[in-house]
C-alpha cells in the first residue's frame, strides 16, 4: 500500500510582495513524522477546485490553525476591524471541503481554526475576544518571540469519557497549550462534545454519527506531535484511520 496522501488547507497571505498559498511546516512535519502519512497543500481556490477529484484521491484531511479569523457573517455576525485579520478565500475552500469530507467518510482531522470552520461548516457559530467574557481565561499565545513558549503546553482539558477523543487518548485529562482568542459559540448540533478547558471552553468536537473518523481540537498538537504523548496520539490515531482509508482504495 502507498503512503497515504493527505489533503492540508492553505492559507492565502503576501510574502515577497505577491500571494502564497502556504500551510505552517510543523503540520506538515507532524504528518510526516508522527503521522505516517504524505501531506499535500491545498490551495485556497474556493469554487474553482473540484473537490470530489482531491478527496476521492485522498486518505485524509486537515485544516490547520491560523492567526485569521473565520468571516463572521458565514456565522451570522458583523465582521469587525478588531477581528481581523480573515482569510475568505480559505474559509470559501475549507468550508466545502470538511463538508464533502466528512460525506464521503475522509479522515478529518480540524486544529484551532480548523475546529473553528468544522463548526461553522456545520452551522454553529463562535464567539469572539473570549479572554474578554467574565470567567473565562485567557487562551491567547503568551507574547513571545520564542515559538516553543508560545506553544508551551498551558492548562487542562477534561476528555469527555467513551468518546472518540477518549478512545485515542487512553485519559480523562490531559495538558494542552493554547493559542487562540476565538472559540465556539454555538455548537453544531451534528458536533459532540470531546474535551472542555476548565472555564466550560469546548476544547474538542467529533461530528456525530459521521462515517469516518473526525476529530476537532482547539489547541495545537502538530506543534509537540513527536514529544508529547497526548499529540502524539492524536496524530497516530489520525494516521491510522488514513492508512484505513488507503487500504481500501487499492
Ligand atoms: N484565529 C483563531 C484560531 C486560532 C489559531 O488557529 N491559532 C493558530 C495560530 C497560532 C499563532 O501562531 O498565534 C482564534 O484566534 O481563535
Amino acid at each position: 500500500m502507498d503512503t497515504p496522501l493527505v489533503l492540508v488547507s492553505s492559507d492565502v497571505k503576501p510574502v515577497d510582495g505577491y500571494v502564497w498559498h502556504a500551510a505552517p511546516s510543523t503540520y506538515l512535519s507532524a504528518l510526516v513524522d508522527r503521522a505516517e502519512v504524505m501531506p499535500v497543500i491545498v490551495p485556497s481556490f474556493g469554487d474553482r477546485l473540484d473537490l470530489d477529484a482531491l478527496l476521492g484521491r485522498a486518505d485524509g484531511l486537515v485544516c490547520t490553525g491560523s492567526r485569521s479569523n473565520v468571516w463572521p457573517e458565514l456565522y451570522g455576525a458583523v465582521a469587525d476591524a478588531r477581528n481581523e485579520p480573515y482569510d475568505r478565500d480559505r474559509d470559501a475552500t475549507t468550508l466545502p471541503l470538511i463538508l464533502r469530507a466528512i460525506e464521503l467518510g475522509v479522515p478529518l482531522l480540524c486544529i484551532c481554526r480548523g475546529m473553528q470552520e468544522l463548526n461553522v461548516a456545520l452551522g454553529g457559530s463562535l464567539a469572539t475576544e473570549i479572554q474578554e467574557e467574565a470567567g473565562v481565561m485567557d487562551h491567547r499565545a503568551p507574547v513571545s518571540e520564542n515559538q516553543a513558549e508560545r506553544f508551551s503546553i498551558r492548562h487542562p482539558v477534561d476528555v469527555r469519557p467513551g468518546g472518540c477523543l477518549g478512545r485515542v487518548l487512553g485519559s480523562d485529562q490531559v495538558l494542552v497549550n493554547s493559542l487562540h482568542r476565538q472559540a465556539v459559540g454555538r455548537l453544531s448540533d451534528r458536533l459532540q462534545v470531546e474535551a472542555v478547558a476548565p472555564d466550560g471552553v469546548v476544547e474538542a468536537v467529533s461530528v456525530i454519527d459521521a462515517p469516518g473518523f473526525t476529530l476537532g481540537v482547539q489547541w495545537h498538537p502538530e506543534y509537540w506531535a513527536t514529544t508529547d504523548t497526548p499529540s502524539s496520539r492524536i496524530f497516530r490515531a489520525f494516521g491510522d484511520a488514513a492508512r484505513v482509508r488507503a487500504a481500501k482504495r487499492v
